[in-house]
């Protein structure tokens, strides 16, 4: 029988009364794993070979697992410093046992966390205690460590460990799990007889060359059969990151409803982030808890003083019969401090006064698709800085109904056709609402933006004498809506989950 080189050096490495891997198999014959995993799959359409396949799940240290393996997990050298200091004896003071343990930064909390569990000792009010007859010779999770350090990808059978360690040691991000198919490979009746017989190397060509096709050889030679099922590596080319996807999306389907975009400063005054947002200056969002404020240089120099003065006028006294101003102190000072900027509204009211591309005639519509920042606790819904997709729309007539209507086309554009609205309020629109989506997979309703009809007492200082309905929405709650994510942190920042971030696909 005539075969291919690797399939007849595969039959001579397997054998027909035990189960060899692919990857011992490799090992004996010299072949990459994946070019032998083709020929064992050539070799069982053939019925030459019997295939079994199992998956087998294995463990290897991470980069913390592996430091502790050298300089001990963090809670024994804390026990083994505490008994130093005598605290086996009688309460020590735990900042000196700190200082003698060595330990520094996250160690010392990991430290802490788990020398109590173990039962190493005691810790009150300051005070660390050391139980003399506990043995950190058999902490079963350093000596797990041990066992596990010089190998990767141990399987999970093979390692001399309980389940209950390995979980523990997952827990604690000293470990990590992964699963891989091994597939063994058994010799069939029909390939020991056509062994004996005596197998021949049949000369395969796995590439047409150019020298192949000029001189007209390829006519005679044996091509080799690709095998589209193999076991290929996996290779994560580049990619544009979803975010990057999703703002370019939203700026084109912008751009396609009739939008011209905006850019401006990242840090920029209150005076345009806040006060021509008719935002009073003792407003709760105005404080140093919201604000990332800018100590060098702390304030601006430029700010338009006709502006200004209209802007103060407005919130001292108000604009019109009906309107009041909030008479309360308004500071120029405060205005003029530079800060982050917290919403992307300061680069509407830029626009919006005439200082960025000049006096803009209705009817004009703007967008922008920006960072802000917010100094907001983090959780699944927050992160400390997002991108806003502003925009406005400058009209004659405007009412709620082309507000609505706006979003319903814009989300639509995404697959979102559920979209609710809430009123709300802003101290610059009047009426304002919030608008809710709904997560694909949890179903639960979450915000995505903020709208309304800017307010006279922000309009007319700014020189606009005709409606404007204005909103701010974020990408990152869309990208969640889009792409199934549960938590903002698994798109960006440091937890960011690549696994996700590889895989998930942009849908709209
Ligand atoms: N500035 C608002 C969004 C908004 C813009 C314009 C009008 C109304 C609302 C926010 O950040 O939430």
């Amino acid at each position: 029988m005539q075969l291919p080189a690797q399939q007849v050096a595969v039959l001579e490495a397997a054998s027909a009364d035990d189960a060899t891997s692919v990857d011992a198999l490799a090992a004996a014959t010299d072949l990459p794993p994946e070019t032998v995993t083709g020929a064992v799959f050539e070799l069982e359409a053939e019925e030459l070979v019997a295939v079994t396949e199992r998956v087998d799940e294995t463990v290897s240290l991470t980069d913390e697992g592996q430091e502790y393996v050298t300089d001990g997990l963090p809670e024994v050298r804390l026990y083994e410093a505490a008994l130093e200091a005598g605290a086996g004896d009688e309460p020590v003071q735990m900042g000196r046992v700190i200082g003698a343990s060595g330990l520094e930064g996250p160690q010392v909390d990991i430290a802490l966390s788990n020398y109590a569990r173990k039962g190493y000792g005691s810790i009150d009010s300051g005070e660390i205690t050391a139980d003399p007859d506990a043995e950190p010779d058999a902490d079963a999770e350093a000596n797990a460590l041990a066992e596990l350090a010089d190998a990767d990808d141990t399987p999970v059978e093979d390692a001399d460990v309980d389940a209950e360690t390995l979980e523990e040691l997952e827990r604690r991000g000293l470990l990590d799990r992964s699963e891989s198919t091994v597939r063994e490979v058994t010799l069939t009746d029909a390939a020991v007889t056509e062994l004996m017989a005596g197998l021949e190397t049949a000369e395969t060509v796995g590439q047409v060359t150019p020298e192949l096709l000029t001189s007209g050889e390829w006519e005679d030679v044996e091509f080799a059969e690709y095998n589209v099922e193999a076991d290929a590596e996996t290779v994560e080319g580049g990619k544009v990151h979803i975010l990057r996807q999703m703002s370019e999306r939203v700026k084109d389907v912008l751009v396609g409803m009739g939008f011209q975009e905006m850019d401006g400063p990242h840090a920029d005054a209150d005076f345009w982030i806040n006060d021509c947002l008719f935002m009073p200056q003792d407003h709760p969002a105005r404080t140093h808890w919201d604000r990332f404020a800018l100590e060098q240089p702390s304030h601006i120099d430029e700010l338009p003083e006709d502006l200004v003065e209209r802007v103060e006028r407005a919130h001292r006294e108000g604009v019109g019969e009906d309107s009041e101003g909030y008479h309360s102190p308004w500071d120029e000072d405060f205005a003029r401090a530079l800060a982050l900027r917290g919403h992307t509204t300061s680069l509407s009211t830029r626009y919006l006064s005439g200082t960025e591309i000049g006096e803009i005639e209705p009817p004009a519509r703007f967008f922008s698709v920006e960072k802000a920042y917010r100094n907001d606790t983090l959780d699944a819904t927050h992160l400390l800085e997002f991108y806003q997709i502003e925009g406005w729309v400058m009209a004659e007539d405007l009412s709620v109904r082309d507000l609505m209507g706006t979003f319903e086309e814009f989300y639509a554009q995404f697959g979102i056709t559920d979209i609710q609205f809430k009123p709300h309020y802003n101290p610059y629109t009047e009426p304002s609402f919030e608008l809710f989506g709904t997560h694909p997979t949890t179903g639960e309703l979450i915000e995505i933006g903020n709208s309304g009809i800017f307010r006279q007492e922000m309009l007319e200082p700014l020189g606009v004498d005709c409606d404007v309905m204005a909103w701010g929405l974020a990408l990152e709650r869309l990208a969640m809506l889009t792409t199934g994510a549960e938590d903002i942190r698994d798109l960006h920042g440091t937890l960011a989950d690549l696994e996700f971030l590889r895989n998930a696909e942009v849908t709209y």
